[in-house]
């Protein structure tokens, strides 16, 4: 589910926190949108107002039903468009859903005034149905506090401004009982929303740390895989991928002349390196020691080339002192990135490997493509 575009349902949504979107994006898309909830708050909602028009044969309780059911072809319209757009598009807007979120409690609100005037089973029934769904709208609307205060009074605001025109002497306790129901609502559902957000941003920075090597800030091999998937899933169309597997050469030379620290440097200036020569949708990867993993999608036959002697050029220049630094690279190549499942990855990879191991063995400092016969020595 993509965040709200609209302002109103972004600011209910809390959008504006400083949190990432993927956080965001999971907190809009809680329990409040899951259909068979949704279905058993408005089915009840028409069972009361269906059952009351038929009991009282009244004109209020006859619209009021029939409003209940456009609310459910209205929500069953958004859930098949909702279920297109996240199979064609892949992300799905969830402000129409709020709006029908809003107006389906207000309709609430408006219902348990209804059965306030009617008095007797019309009053309890209608009552107690808006009362229990106000009541979950904190655990519904977790991780949006405003979305469920507003929701809140939207279902309980209507029936206490009615309290006051009842000749009932009781009407103080509505009166009073109000202002602390919304106030312990709204605390209730901060502290949902702070363990929420507390517990899913625990799990993205772990995520995110198990995705990402430490030293170079490339991916790790999940990350890779992960990565991977998700290009896989976003592409529409056919798109050719290659895959450059770099080993720098000589790299032990540098830790043992140089130290650890230096021979890490020299890492962190590889990985910065292949930034500076990819593209943002290329993905990268550092694999071993001193081992990389470069996917392009979208590369012709030429583009790995040209990509390799692009990169063998800067790493080259990357030599401090007399200390020698150069890098092996095979290539692979696949006519179509939609086919990049874990085990067709996998086979790319080890064909990568074994053009790197013959360019390891031709010399070194060079690449060699898997898909050609012949070495290309650069
Ligand atoms: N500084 C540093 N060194 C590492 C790290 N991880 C692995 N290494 C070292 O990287 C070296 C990789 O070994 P090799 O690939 O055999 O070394 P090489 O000299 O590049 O050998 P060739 O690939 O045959 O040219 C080993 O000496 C590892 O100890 C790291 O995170 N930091």
């Amino acid at each position: 589910m993509s965040l709200p575009r609209w302002r109103l349902m972004r600011w209910l949504s809390g959008c504006e926190r400083d949190l990432p979107e993927e956080v965001l994006r999971q907190l809009v898309d809680g329990p409040i949108n899951w259909l068979p909830i949704v279905l058993a708050g408005i089915g009840s909602a028409l069972l009361v107002t269906t059952a009351l028009a038929l009991e009282s044969g009244s004109a209020v309780w006859v619209q009021l039903s029939l409003l209940q059911c456009v609310f459910l072809v209205w929500r069953l319209e958004l859930q098949r468009r909702l279920r297109h757009d996240l199979k064609t598009k892949r992300e799905a807007r969830v402000d129409g859903i709020m709006l029908h979120q809003l107006l389906w409690a207000a309709s609430l609100g408006v219902m348990a005034v209804a059965g306030l005037m009617a008095g007797g089973a019309a009053a309890t029934l209608s009552i107690a149905v808006m009362l229990v769904v106000a009541s979950l709208c904190p655990a519904l609307c977790i991780g949006r506090p405003r979305l469920s205060l507003t929701l809140v009074l939207l279902c309980d605001l209507p029936l206490k401004l009615a309290v006051p025109f009842q000749s009932e002497p009781l009407y103080w306790v509505f009166i009073l009982q109000g202002p602390v129901f919304w106030l312990l609502m709204d605390w209730f559902s901060r502290q949902l929303s702070a363990q929420t957000e507390a517990s899913l941003l625990k799990s993205y920075r772990s995520r995110l740390e198990a995705d990402y090597d430490h030293l170079t800030r490339l991916y790790s091999r999940q990350g890779f895989y992960r990565a991977v998937s998700l290009m896989r899933r976003r592409l529409a169309g056919r798109v050719p991928v290659a895959l450059l597997y770099v080993d720098l050469d000589g790299f032990k030379d540098v830790n043992d002349r140089l130290g650890h620290e230096e021979g890490d440097n020299l890492l962190i200036q590889v990985a910065d390196c292949f930034r500076d020569v990819l593209r943002n949708e290329d993905l990268v990867a550092r694999w071993g020691g001193d081992e990389f993993l470069l996917l392009l999608p979208g590369a012709d036959e030429k583009t790995p080339v040209v990509i390799a002697e692009r990169l063998l050029r800067a790493i080259r220049e990357m030599r401090q002192d007399d200390t020698r630094i150069d890098a092996s690279i095979g290539i692979s190549r696949l006519e179509d990135a939609r086919d990049l499942k874990r085990v067709e990855l996998e086979k790319l990879i080890r064909r990568a490997d074994h053009a790197l191991y013959r360019a390891k063995n031709e010399g070194k400092g060079r690449y060699h493509s898997a898909f050609e016969a012949e070495s290309d020595n650069a």
